[in-house]
């Protein structure tokens, strides 16, 4: 008996936003399966972060059709974004978190507010304490942000991106602005969080670093730390995306990425 083929996490399906001459994104397809890793790249601009954002539904989509695990979500109404919602876990840019929120509140705030989860309240502290303590900052429950460095900010981000277990993680830019150690922390964290629980990761980064730690290497469940990939066809499956002026430049694999004639693509892949 054959097994029904598992749907995609994520599809866009000649997606485009925007009104005629000023589309912001121009039909915009690719399918990502359960698992998989896509680090995007692009020109400050080009549409990274209007992707997420339509991901999650933040924007709607002008045209084409948006599929989140296994439904159509273009035209869901925002009271049923809430449980699609849930099941996605989100860093932004600037890192939102509430200043005056302490930080068990901030990685709290997911499991308080999403209903679909229905968190009894006392496994709250648990849950965020664990979440915490998967960034190494279990210690910071009852700071406020600002008593926080920014590379402490960007792992409480990733603690609340974590804390619901989500089976889709997106980033947006999670090392912008910080010092290359720093951000090879950060990205490491990404990877723990990615194979701890197989979860879908999509990326945007500015840093080829980044796409290179996510694709080669896997979280070491036994020793802690990273462990390179590739013994016995172990693969990430990762791919990369690079947006140009609000469409894919380029989407495929490393091998391809790095052979790339175009010019715009080639200065992303450049080693
Ligand atoms: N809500 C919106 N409505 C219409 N256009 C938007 C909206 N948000 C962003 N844009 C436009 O879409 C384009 C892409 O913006 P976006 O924020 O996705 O860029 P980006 O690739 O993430 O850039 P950066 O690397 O600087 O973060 C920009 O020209 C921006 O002005």
């Amino acid at each position: 008996m054959s097994t029904p083929q598992e749907a995609p996490i994520l599809v866009f399906d000649d997606v485009s936003f925007g009104f005629d001459d000023n589309l912001a994104l121009r039909h915009v397809s690719f399918e990502l399966m359960r698992g998989e890793t896509l680090i995007i790249h692009g020109a400050a601009g080009s549409g990274k972060t209007l992707l997420l954002k339509l991901a999650l539904g933040l924007l709607p989509a002008t045209s084409g059709r948006i599929h989140l695990f296994g439904q159509d979500v273009t035209r869901l109404p925002e009271r049923d974004w809430f449980d699609v919602r849930s099941r996605i876990g989100v860093l932004f840019q600037e890192g939102g978190l509430f200043d005056s929120f302490t930080i068990e509140e901030n990685v709290g705030y997911p499991l308080v507010n999403q209903r679909l989860l229905q968190v009894p309240p006392e496994q709250i502290r648990p849950k965020v304490e664990q979440s915490l303590e998967f960034v190494e900052l279990g210690h910071t429950l009852d700071k406020f942000p600002s008593e926080l460095s920014g590379g402490m900010r960007r792992r409480v981000g990733i603690a609340r991106a974590i804390v619901t277990q989500p089976e889709l993680l997106l980033y947006d830019s999670p090392t912008a602005g910080l010092d290359p150690i720093t951000a090879n922390n950060i990205i490491a964290l990404i990877v723990k969080g990615r194979d701890v629980r197989g979860a879908t990761t999509v990326i945007v980064t500015h840093r080829h670093q980044d796409g290179e730690i996510l694709e080669r290497y896997r979280y070491n469940e036994k020793g802690g730390g990273l462990r390179p990939v590739g013994a016995n066809g172990d693969s990430t499956r990762t791919r990369y995306m690079v947006m140009k002026e609000g469409a894919i430049a380029f989407l495929g694999a490393s091998l391809e990425f790095d052979c790339c004639q175009d010019p715009y693509v080639a200065k992303f892949a450049s080693r």
